[in-house]
């Protein structure tokens, strides 16, 4: 266990008892996250998870050892575990982006130029590169967030804390900063957050703790923690929406029983397939019967040059008209490629666009997204792009993800899974030059599924 608390006691000088009897243990490189109302305890609980705070009693243990509260002990615990706050007016200071960026390198003792090649390592990895001589109270509340999180990451801690990290953002720099979320944590690093917000928690979380007036009430997996209505609404929270949909549907018979999809291509592939179509049908056709709705050639067709489609008559109306079942839906597989934009290379951009008849580009993460409207690159979707693009593949379309290095590998593994768990047939692989790190890793790409 990387941290882990042990009877945790916290009372504010007023006298609030803030933490009441909490004990967490925390494994390494896992996505956490602490969800509860407002007041629930959860911002006191991260300052005493990094040492802002001292506990009243119980025991804070970063590494299996516990927290040593001496300057030296807490400069030891704060370089490990970097807390990036709520409100980042709370955390950036300096006259200038870079040297908030600069502040917790300096103060760690590192030469001047190491400072200056991390520093400039996070405003490239950030695109923070043009705002850094900006004050940053001139920022946008979304770039705020970035130095923020890139001050704290230019220590190289081993955790990162993130006090409800993606409140007053907008969807698409919400979504950045989860890109980078997802990054770090493709990096081997522990990431917790807190949030109210339980769609968030479900779908993201490899973890979840649960906190109501102090307490804590549950923990597990989002699907185990969300699944107790109950419990949910006593801590005033509600139900995940996708649950919600997901129990109608499976209340009408739509959906299978106790599933639990975390995102829409789940929802999706859950569904039962009720494809139902009304043809002539003449008086030879009974209820039961089959009636042949055509012939699929070519790439359509699934096994050899010809395949008759026969469909089952579920019903037969008295104009001669009958309803029948579709047991094959005739959509070809669609397919998603994911280009690496650290190698970006105008010309052989456009030739993949060509050469894999491409029909849907989405960006992730800000750097991609800047080079896109840099070079004129029609980008269709930069929000939620790993769903959508598996939506897109799904009905046919030939998608390209354009992203850059940490998060090649997050998406190239969420795919993998989508396909590993549907059995859906999808082409997925890696494209052009910057694909060879991730073709060395899997084994899959470039092939059908
Ligand atoms: N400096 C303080 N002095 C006294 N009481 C405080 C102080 N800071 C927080 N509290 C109280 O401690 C309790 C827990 O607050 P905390 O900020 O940890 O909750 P939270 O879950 O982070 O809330 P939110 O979701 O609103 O950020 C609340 O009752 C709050 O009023």
């Amino acid at each position: 266990m990387i941290l882990e608390t042990k009877n945790l006691e916290f009372s504010y000088p007023d006298g609030t008892k803030a933490i009441d009897d909490i004990s967490i243990t925390i494994p390494e490189g896992k996505k956490v996250s602490f969800v509860g109302k407002n007041g629930s305890g959860k911002s006191t609980l991260f300052l005493l998870l990094n040492g802002t705070l001292k506990p009243k009693s119980g025991k804070v243990l970063f590494g299996g050892k516990e927290v040593n509260y001496s300057a030296s002990g807490l400069r030891e615990l704060r370089k490990k575990v970097g807390i990036v706050f709520q409100n980042s007016d709370d955390q950036l200071f300096a006259p200038t982006v870079y040297q908030d960026i600069a502040f917790g390198p300096l103060n760690l003792g590192y030469s001047k130029e190491e400072i200056e090649r991390v520093v400039n390592q996070m405003l490239d990895h950030f695109g923070l590169q043009s705002l850094k001589d900006k004050p940053p109270h001139h920022l946008s509340g979304g770039q705020k967030k970035r130095v923020a999180i890139a001050g704290v990451l230019a220590m190289d801690p081993d955790i990162i804390i993130l006090d409800e990290p993606l409140s007053n953002l907008d969807p698409v720099g919400a979504d950045e900063i989860l890109d980078i979320l997802n990054e770090l944590n493709g990096l081997g690093k522990t990431i917790i957050i807190s949030t109210h917000d339980v769609d968030l928690a479900y779908q993201w979380s490899d973890y979840v703790y649960l906190l109501s007036s102090s307490k804590l009430i549950n923990e597990g997996t989002p699907g185990f923690v969300f699944s107790n209505d109950e419990e949910v609404r006593n801590s005033a929270l509600k139900s995940p929406f996708i649950l919600d949909v997901y129990r109608e549907l499976e209340k009408r018979w739509l959906a299978p029983g106790n599933a639990q999809p975390k995102d829409i291509p789940e929802l999706v592939q859950l569904l039962r397939s009720i494809d139902l179509m009304r043809v002539e049908a003449g008086p030879e056709i009974e209820v039961g019967g089959c009636v042949n709705l055509g012939v699929l050639f070519g790439e359509f067709a699934k096994d050899g040059l010809y395949e008759a489609v026969n469909s089952r008559v579920l019903f037969k109306n008295d104009d001669g008209t009958a309803v029948v079942e579709l047991n094959r839906r005739v959509l070809k597989p669609g397919a998603i490629y994911v280009y690496d934009m650290d190698s970006f290379d105008k010309d052989e951009f456009d030739k993949i666009i060509e050469e894999y008849d491409i029909d849907h580009i989405g960006a992730m993460g800000k750097k991609s997204k800047d080079i896109a409207e840099n070079e004129g690159i029609n980008v269709v979707c930069n929000s939620g792009v790993i769903d959508k693009s598996i939506l897109n593949a799904i009905t046919g379309s030939r998608c390209l993800i354009i992203t850059s290095k940490g998060m090649v590998s997050h998406t190239a593994k969420r795919i993998r899974e989508y396909i590993r768990n549907s059995g859906i047939r999808l082409v997925f692989g890696p494209v052009g030059k910057g694909a060879t790190e991730i073709d060395s890793a899997g084994k899959e790409e470039g092939k059908e599924e």
